[in-house]
């Protein structure tokens, strides 16, 4: 048996790219019928490692589908190890709000690695280096790039070395030019499916992996900002990372930290070790989140 990754599923068929130390050869697979059936859940979608015995005309069959580390549902994609959440510097301009919506929603993902990367540097006189820091403090590495000027493209690639990674980010910032920069090949596929996405065609479209640099680089837009309502509200304090070690510390339990006393994470925003900046941005989808849940109760009770 040989182990690869799905890096395509079509039609029944899943294209597998086997193990560098086999030679990496892209095999065109069916699932054994018996082991098909017995998934009630999603099934072999690409990104998942499997295992796979070669039949004696060149194709495969999947044997075994191995443990995954993460998923991601629209389209499904398995083992993503990396989120390069892409802004502009300008135009359109970078709002600390939507910028904390989709890091909120990278950490909900449960994707191990999260980038910021801001494009468009060559459109921005101004200093952002002081916002930036700010969120460099709470862990996320930043990088400042552009695509138009080449401007720290080659610190991006880098950071693409070995990992599945997913490019999200709003619209317009400049992720199709930036994939056309790192490598020309990747932007004519994914240049066409973004337009794809955002016409409102192929709503059932699966994900494809691009191989680059020994890991791989997934063409789907990764989620978008507008799935927030779906996240639990009482996981929400715990998506801001730099909240984590005051979350047990409040008086109440559980505390919402928005208007009870003694609460141990609005003590860290006075004193300076959370931003008010994020504070604000937790508030904010906090009342979003739970605004959106009682429109649904009430929906329910109709
Ligand atoms: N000045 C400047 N313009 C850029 C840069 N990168 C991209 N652009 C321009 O920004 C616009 C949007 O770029 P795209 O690459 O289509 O952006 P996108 O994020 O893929 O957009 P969607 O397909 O809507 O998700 C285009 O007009 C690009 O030419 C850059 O570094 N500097
Ligand atoms: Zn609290």
């Amino acid at each position: 048996m040989q182990e690869g990754r799905v890096i395509k599923a079509y039609n029944s068929f899943f294209y597998v790219l086997t193990e560098a130390e086999a030679g990496q050869e892209l095999v065109t697979c069916k699932l054994r019928g018996k082991f098909k059936k017995s998934r009630r859940s999603i099934g072999v979608v690409p990104g998942d490692r499997v295992r796979i015995d070669r039949l004696p005309d060149g194709s495969g069959v999947v044997e075994e589908q191995l443990p995954r580390t993460s998923l991601l549902k629209r389209p499904a994609v398995a083992n993503i190890t990396q989120v390069v959440l892409t802004f502009a510097a300008a135009q359109p301009d970078l709002h600390p709000l939507l910028l904390n919506r989709f890091l909120v929603l990278a950490e909900w993902s449960g994707i191990p690695k999260i980038v910021i990367c801001v494009n468009k540097q060559d459109l921005y006189a101004g200093d952002i280096g002081a916002f930036l820091k700010a969120y460099e403090q709470i862990g996320y590495p930043v990088l400042r790039v552009s695509a138009q000027q080449g401007e720290g493209i080659e610190a991006l690639r880098q950071q693409l070395q070995g990992e599945t990674t997913v490019f999200a980010g709003p619209s317009g910032v400049g992720k199709s030019s930036l994939l056309n920069r790192i490598d020309e090949r990747l932007s004519l596929q994914t240049g066409q499916v973004s337009e794809k996405i955002k016409r409102g065609r192929h709503t059932t479209r699966v994900a494809e992996l691009l191989p680059y640099a020994g890991g791989f680089i997934v063409d789907t837009p990764g989620f978008s900002a507008m799935e927030l309502t779906e996240l639990d509200i009482q996981d929400l304090p715990g998506y801001f990372p730099e909240f984590r070690p005051h979350l047990d510390a409040c008086r109440f339990a559980p505390c919402s930290h928005t208007h009870e006393p003694d609460c141990a994470v609005k003590a860290a925003v006075a004193a300076g070790a959370i931003t008010q900046e994020r504070y604000d941005a937790y508030v904010n989808i906090y009342e979003e989140i739970k605004e959106n849940q009682k429109i649904a109760r009430k929906k329910e009770y109709k």
